[in-house]
């Protein structure tokens, strides 16, 4: 079997990037973490989700100040041009990706940067299920009361047991 493309893998040499994004997928408009992504129909472990272009940001861009907007950024390793020095900066998604909420114990998806060809990849991390909703780890500190929180507080034990069955790839 053949592994999933995590990377932007399919790019050709020839300054061009084949976009994906798989189709069978549902904004929701009103759930209590605002808008969701949901798939429609059974997603197998290893989908290309999506390829989201990234916009990355100069450090003392106004835009950083907002923090409506600052909410939609990732992390990104940014190399400087002379000396090749790779310090963070922030990367506003341009894609899907924008829209995946966060998830604690229950998330489904995995992204990998590709700081050469500016994309983010989200691929499925396991099996999911017609009707999931797709989520995605911030990691740990949140800039927002988890919409999860109680569900969680109420069943330790059900967090302990999901978060044993995923791998965390980012
Ligand atoms: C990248 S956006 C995701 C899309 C967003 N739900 C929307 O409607 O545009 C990140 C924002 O979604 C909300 N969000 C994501 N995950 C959440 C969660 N687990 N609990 C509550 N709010 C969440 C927060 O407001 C966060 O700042």
């Amino acid at each position: 079997m053949t592994s999933p493309a995590t990377t932007a893998e399919s790019a050709s040499n020839d300054g061009q990037l084949s976009l994906k994004r798989f189709s069978n997928l549902t904004l929701k408009l009103d759930t209590p973490k605002g808008r969701g992504v949901f798939s429609t129909v059974d997603i197998a472990r290893g989908t290309v989700i999506d390829i989201s272009p990234v916009l990355i940001l100069e450090p003392e861009d106004k835009a950083l100040e907002s923090k409506q907007l600052y909410n939609y950024t990732y992390n990104w390793p940014y190399s400087e041009g002379e000396t090749g020095k790779t310090t963070m900066r922030q990367a506003v998604i341009l894609g899907l990706g924008s829209m995946f909420n966060h998830s604690n114990f229950a998330q489904n998806v995995g992204f990998t940067r590709d700081p050469s060809k500016l994309v983010i990849v989200y691929t499925a991390l396991r099996d999911i299920k017609a009707g999931e909703e797709l989520c995605i780890s911030y990691g740990s500190r949140l800039a927002f009361r988890d919409a999860d929180e109680d569900k969680y507080l109420s069943d330790p034990e059900e967090g302990n047991d999901l978060l044993s069955k995923i791998e965390l790839d980012d």
